[in-house]
């Protein structure tokens, strides 16, 4: 069977969506209840390809998975078996996903030891791992890579804290690091850590389990580590990155959607990248309210020169979301330059965009300017294949504002992170098949 959406694009779309539970906050709190033999219970998990990958690798490593509703789970970890971390599905299952690195952090320090092979994901550049290990290893654990057979091994009989100054703020590499350090013995100072929400709702959970962790929110932890860690009770915040799609979704189809429950404070700027390409959005409460508009106007800078959008580490402007405001932009009046700094292979699906008929330059793998149409010509249905999952969703976004039929292969990338995405469409009347 292929595996494709059909989109009959140009038709505005109306209602109200409610954003899904985080994937990235999902993936690292779920392996999170590596760390204590007491039941943990996570709800709002979205059901998507990556999160239900990671629990079912919980469930082969011997972690007891009970599904409490459609979005709640519960997870005891209390036997894990360590042969299966030799078995040949542990090999295949363990890279399927970029996620599943951080059950090295709760692996090592609960048992002393962890291995994992390389991890797949998307081709959206090199991902190096060096900040993961570098970090266990000033904690006191060996590290090797086996080229042979692709594994990573890390082994420590004996966490020691210490003081870490992370070579880049890595969002997982700081969340394997944090889950290493709670059970080390003394104290870790991690410096330079990442901070975006998910990895605070990290910590606030390793904190209700018993950890000692100040510092949260900012890019200085400092983590007493305790004997054991007990069970909890966490729930996820809205996924940030869906909440950043369909702002994109509704200004590129021109249609009034209201996103529910998005928890605005913890937006950080994506609200106001959005507003300086000239979209228009209200907050009700805590939903966000995009009027329908034909038209939008990127904003230039106080001096006049034409606006750049780039990523930063939080609270920079995530790379996630860059795809989307690149195409988003195509039907703003003005250009913008979209820089993305982390990432070196994320942006050449612009090729799709060009063939659909936008005014693009991919001046190099990490910038590319757009010269907004303002709506005059619409963009022209096509037949394309997703290379990864922003960029993913970006194609259906263009596809769904497009005269005429697209056709999108490899939807799995979009559904590693967008849970049901074509019901959820239909809903607000768009024109998507699965075939
Ligand atoms: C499962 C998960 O949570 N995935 C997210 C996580 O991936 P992940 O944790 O893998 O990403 P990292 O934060 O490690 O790094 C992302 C990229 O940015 C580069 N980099 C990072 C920090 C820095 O200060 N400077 C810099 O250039 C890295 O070299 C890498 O190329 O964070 C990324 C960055 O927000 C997101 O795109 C991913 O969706
Ligand atoms: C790049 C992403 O995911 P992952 O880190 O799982 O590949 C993403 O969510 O945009």
């Amino acid at each position: 069977m292929t595996n494709a959406f059909v989109i009959n694009g140009g038709k505005p779309l109306k209602g109200e969506i409610t954003p899904q539970g985080a994937k990235n906050e999902a993936l690292q709190v779920i392996s999170a209840v590596l760390l204590t033999e007491e039941k943990v219970t996570i709800s709002n998990i979205p059901d998507i390809k990556d999160v239900n990958k990671l629990i079912e690798l919980l469930g082969d490593m011997g972690v007891i998975v009970e599904r409490v509703n459609e979005h709640t789970y519960t997870f005891e970890a209390k036997d894990i078996n360590q042969d299966f971390f030799l078995s040949e599905a542990f090999k295949s299952k363990g890279g399927g996903l970029r996620g599943s690195i951080m059950i090295v952090g709760p692996l090592l320090a609960r048992f002393g030891k962890a291995s994992i092979p390389k991890p797949g994901g998307d081709k959206i550049g090199r991902r190096r791992l060096d900040t993961h290990f570098l970090g266990f290893e000033k904690l006191g654990a060996q590290f090797n890579y086996n080229p042979e057979n692709g594994f990573f091994n890390v082994d420590a009989s004996n966490l020691q804290g210490t003081y870490i100054l992370l070579d880049e703020a890595s969002v997982t590499g700081t969340a394997n690091v944090v889950m290493a350090a709670v059970l080390a013995k003394g104290t870790t100072t991690i410096y330079n850590a990442a901070c975006e929400p998910y990895l605070q709702q990290l910590c606030k959970m390793l904190s209700r389990m018993g950890a000692k962790i100040s510092g949260i929110g900012s890019n200085l932890l400092t983590i007493e580590g305790v004997e054991r860690l007990g069970g909890t009770e966490h729930r996820l915040l809205p996924d940030m990155i869906e909440i950043g799609s369909f702002i994109g979704l509704a200004a590129m189809t021109g249609s009034e959607i209201t996103i529910k429950d998005v928890q605005y404070k913890e937006l950080g700027m994506i609200p106001d990248v959005f507003k300086r390409l000239g979209i228009k959005l209200e907050l009700r409460g805590d939903d966000i309210f995009i009027p329908a508009q034909e038209h939008y106007e990127i904003e230039t800078f106080i001096d006049g020169s034409i606006m750049t959008i780039a990523d930063a580490p939080w609270p920079g402007f995530t790379p996630d979301l860059l795809s989307i405001v690149l195409v988003v932009a195509i039907q703003a009046k003005g250009s913008v330059l979209i820089h993305q700094k982390m990432f070196e292979s994320r942006l050449f699906f612009v090729d799709k965009l060009l063939d659909m008929g936008a005014q693009i330059i991919l001046c190099d793998p990490h910038r590319a300017t757009v010269i907004g149409l303002d709506n005059q010509v619409k963009l022209r249905g096509i037949s394309m294949t997703s290379p990864d999952i922003r960029a993913g969703v970006s194609l259906l976004i263009a596809a769904l504002s497009a005269q005429g039929q697209s056709t999108i292969y490899n939807i799995e990338q979009i559904e590693r992170g967008y849970q049901h995405i074509d019901t959820r469409l239909k809903a607000l009347g768009a024109d998507i098949t699965r075939i």
